[in-house]
């Protein structure tokens, strides 16, 4: 149901809103607005000292990231938009503008500058209708700004920090999100709360009320009333005044209207044909329809990395399509196509001249890269995919797919499936090696670690997560400890460095071998590998070798309580049906884990991307 009509009017409509914000695309779906995201990649550096008022500010920089995705999607789509929706969300506090806080330090800056205090939060909004005549792209802009007042209460130093190691402040205004933790900070609120959110719902359906219905002459000269949002039982009386059109401020020429030319007797009937055609037509299902795209683009993505496309563009001049399918030894058609796939969905740039990497595409996709993921998408397009591809057994079932894909029993699950030869077991090493890179700095800082003197990271593959623990705390000497054919092999994956000196790797079978002893153990993205009997097994070793005081780092993607809410750890699970022999779980399923096995105080910060960590400490038993 679409209860604001006006939103209706964009159902037909190619309506992109250009943010990453999770929040703003939760408000716009729950108000009933179909819409595709594409974030915006401009870059929120327009110097605030040449708008006279911060919410000038906010509004240009909301329009200029609308500008950048129509901009940009007219030129690599096939269609272009017909409306961009931009926003950006500041706070405003004795006459200074905070944006996102860049770290913790800086979060908490701006916390405490807002503990007792009341501050403004202003949302600008950008509304561009987009138009394509000629190739060139036509743009109308539409824009506004909304205010809210929020005080805080009095924050103690301890509060402070304890909700920045939360992780909540960081991609949020001010640094705090009202919708969740933050709103524990606030003592009142004057104005729209979801402004504060980071969107402004009712005075953007107000907007596009004034944009799809405007006042008819006669009404001109009686008070009009634009402040209000006309109801459901509304509908056909704003329908009267522009005709039922969907396009803002202007009649609709469409063929309901040539119906209508025919007569006034015809004109009666064809427009009610005309009111029951749009009232019965069902919103069109563009979401599910991108859903159902899903995997044509995974697949994309995966073939061209495969096809190693982004290497032969690394740091190279743009190249043409036949050039590179001569390259990969592919066809000169079905190369261009893949290319052009790949420029629209931004990993790589089309000009006349051919085409080139994106940095995206540099940084992650390159395999020699610094932070590649380049292993990672080989081991899905090799292995994962397949998997994927039997999920109806998976569910029937309620097990794993190896069986399936290799032609034979797996009993266990890493010597029979993901170490079956040495080259799986390569590719499955280079594909964790590449996640646990872009992730170990997050691990490494969620908690202060420096009364360990000592630590085991139990299955630690590569030794990339040791690394960055070792780099963080230069007192700390850790042990990989892992398989022996894992041992063996991840020396290749340990560079020379002054880190080296502080790991050791430890060959053994976590579940049969006792474990290496140390002050810290840690179990990053293990236990989600194992049925509960086996998540049990191993936790009472960890507990067994550890002394009262201990520490035990866990790093895993948790779910929410209810399932409902967290799409990425709830994907997480069901790949971790199709893969393994474990699930995603929950804060309170660890936290009772965790209890039983002798670790209490259990903290937990969520870092960048799915994943979340917990520490916990042994006490006596
Ligand atoms: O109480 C809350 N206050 C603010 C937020 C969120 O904060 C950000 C504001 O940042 P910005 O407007 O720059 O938007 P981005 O997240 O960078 O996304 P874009 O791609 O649109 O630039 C916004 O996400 C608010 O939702 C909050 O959650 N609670």
């Amino acid at each position: 149901m679409v209860l604001c009509p006006v939103i209706g009017k964009l159902l037909h409509k190619r309506v992109v809103l250009a943010s990453a914000s999770p929040r703003r695309q939760e408000i716009l779906s729950n108000a009933g607005l179909r819409f595709e995201v594409v974030p915006s990649k401009f870059k929120e550096k327009l110097d605030k000292a040449s708008f006279a008022t911060p919410y000038g500010y906010a509004m240009e920089t909301a329009k200029q990231k609308a500008l950048e995705v129509a901009s940009r999607m007219h030129q690599k789509d096939l269609r272009t938009p017909d409306m961009v929706i931009g926003a950006d969300t500041i706070v405003t506090v004795g006459g200074l503008i905070l944006e996102k806080p860049v770290d913790k330090q800086d979060a908490y800056r701006m916390l405490s500058r807002l503990s007792g205090k009341e501050h403004s939060v202003f949302t600008g909004v950008a509304i561009v209708h987009c138009s394509s005549k000629d190739r060139q792209l036509h743009t109308r802009v539409s824009e506004f700004y909304e205010e809210t007042t929020v005080k805080f209460s009095e924050l103690s130093e301890e509060l402070l920090w304890e909700y920045i190691h939360s992780g909540e402040p960081m991609d949020k205004a001010g640094g705090y999100g009202i919708q969740a933790l933050g709103g524990m900070l606030v003592e009142s609120v004057h104005g729209d709360f979801l402004n504060v959110v980071g969107f402004p719902l009712n005075h953007f359906c107000k907007q596009l009320v004034e944009l799809y219905y405007p006042p008819r002459p006669e009404d001109l000269r009686q008070p009009v009333q634009h402040d209000s949002i006309p109801a459901v039982d509304t509908f056909e009386d704003l329908s009267d005044v522009d005709g039922g059109g969907s396009e803002p401020a202007q009649r609709e020429t469409g063929s309901c209207d040539e119906k209508a030319e025919a007569g006034v007797a015809g004109q009666a009937t064809a427009e009610a044909e005309c009111h029951r055609t749009r009232a019965t037509l069902p919103p069109f299902p563009t979401r599910l329809l991108e859903l159902l795209d899903g995997f044509k683009l995974s697949k994309a993505l995966l073939t061209a990395c495969k096809l190693k496309v982004f290497d032969w563009l690394k740091d190279e001049a743009p190249q043409k399509a036949a050039d590179i399918a001569s390259k990969v030894d592919a066809s000169a058609c079905g190369m261009e196509r893949l290319l052009d796939v790949c420029a629209a969905m931004g990993l790589l740039e089309k000009t006349e001249q051919g085409y080139s990497n994106t940095e995206t595409a540099n940084l992650y996709l390159a395999s020699d890269s610094e932070y590649s993921l380049h292993g990672f998408m080989l081991q899905n397009n090799d292995i994962i995919w397949n998997l994927f591809t039997h999920l109806e057994f998976a569910i029937r079932e309620g097990r794993n797919q190896h069986h399936r894909v290799l032609g034979k029993k797996v009993d266990d699950l890493f010597q029979d499936a993901y170490y079956r030869s040495p080259e799986t077991q390569l590719r499955f090493m280079q594909a964790m090696h590449g996640v646990a890179k872009l992730t170990a700095r997050q691990v490494a800082t969620a908690f202060d670690l420096s009364r360990f003197s000592s630590a085991c990271d139990v299955g630690g593959c590569t030794g990339a997560l040791a690394r960055e623990l070792a780099r963080e705390y230069p007192g700390l000497q850790v042990t990989v400890f892992d398989l022996p054919d894992v041992v063996e092999l991840a020396v290749h994956f340990q560079p020379a460095g002054p880190q080296a000196a502080q790991i050791h790797f430890a060959a053994g079978d976590f579940f049969r071998d006792p474990l290496p002893s140390a002050e810290l153990y840690v179990l990053c993205r293990i236990l989600h590998d194992w049925s509960d009997d086996k998540v049990h097994k191993l936790l009472s070793k960890v507990a067994e070798s550890c002394k009262p005081g201990a520490g035990l780092l866990l790093v895993e993607t948790l779910l929410d309580e209810k399932k409902r809410e967290a799409q990425g750890s709830l994907i997480q699970s069901l790949n971790m049906l199709v893969q393994t022999e474990g699930r995603e779980r929950s804060r309170g399923e660890y936290q009772c884990l965790l209890e039983l096995h002798g670790f209490h105080q259990v903290q937990v910060v969520h870092l960048e991307g799915v994943l979340d960590a917990m520490l916990a400490t042994r006490v006596a038993p």
